[in-house]
């Protein structure tokens, strides 16, 4: 199912009454499996991209398509992972997870069950009757992970995930999202603001500059699945190719702060 978006813009309303575009013209087709990274700098609309795609926010101009379906809101073919888990604190993970399938009437040993396929997923094969405030933040964002996964959707749509997490538990669960990546065949749209992780994650980066932001850069990178090919190790990230990379990319998000 590819994703598209069309000539998108977004403007929110300002204080003195007038608007502010955040977004203008943004264009992006987005393939099958693709795990596409979209990187910028703080405040030049990532989440509000990511939420239009999502169905949270709907775009001042233009159109986002999902295969033939046109997003006029939120829709289970859409999971979403925020950077606070959200989860509820008087359930337990495997609840949690299959919570919004209770919701849309799945039988309990359905839902069970479906919810610990999708612990398992994520690495947390057993632990559904784990309360999540015993979890460590790590845990938690696996569980909510298994949340959006458990329903099946199309497109898993992450925003900053790991971004609350400390640097080893984040570089653990870069490997995680790739893992989870190969392993179902998603399509992932992931919002970042760290060069690493997007050079990391991405089979193709997306870097949004400039005020309001558009597309400074869009290119297919193979970083992420080469590390995969070893095993997934961190080690790609100390490679001369891979700081050139970076250097390439904060080029691009400066040259794009400095509209
Ligand atoms: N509902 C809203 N109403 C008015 N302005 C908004 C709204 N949502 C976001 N903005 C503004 O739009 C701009 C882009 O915000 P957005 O959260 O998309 O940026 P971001 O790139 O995700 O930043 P960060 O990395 O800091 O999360 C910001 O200036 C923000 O203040």
């Amino acid at each position: 199912m590819a994703l598209t978006i069309f000539k998108l813009g977004v403007r929110f309303p300002a204080p003195d009454g007038s608007e502010t575009a955040v977004l203008d013209d943004i264009n992006l087709t987005i393939e099958p499996g693709e795990l596409v990274v979209l990187l910028g700098a703080s405040g030049c609309g990532k989440s509000t991209l990511l939420n239009a795609i999502a169905g949270f926010n709907q775009p001042s101009t233009g159109e986002i398509w999902v295969d033939r379906r046109r997003v006029e809101g939120p829709g289970i073919d859409r999971g979403v992972v925020l950077q606070t888990d959200a989860l509820y604190p008087w359930l337990n993970a495997r609840e949690n997870v299959g919570f919004g399938l209770r919701l849309r009437g799945v039988s309990k040993a359905e839902r069970e069950a479906r919810a610990d396929e999708a612990l398992a997923l994520v690495g947390l094969e057993g632990k559904g009757d784990h309360a999540v405030w015993q979890l460590s933040g790590g845990m938690r964002q696996r569980v909510s992970l298994a949340r959006a996964l458990v329903a099946d959707p199309e497109i898993l749509l992450m925003d900053e995930p790991l971004g609350a997490l400390d640097a080893l538990t984040r570089e653990n669960m870069q490997d995680l999202v790739l893992d989870v990546w190969q392993r179902t065949g998603k399509t992932i749209v992931f919002v970042t603001h760290g060069l690493d992780e997007a050079l990391y994650l991405g089979s193709r980066v997306v870097v949004i500059a400039g005020r309001p932001g558009r597309i400074a850069l869009d290119e297919r990178s193979d970083l992420g699945r080469r590390a995969l090919a070893e095993g997934a190790s961190g080690r790609i990230k100390s490679t001369p190719e891979f700081a050139a990379a970076r250097e390439r990319l904060r080029g691009v998000i400066f040259a794009g702060a400095e509209q």
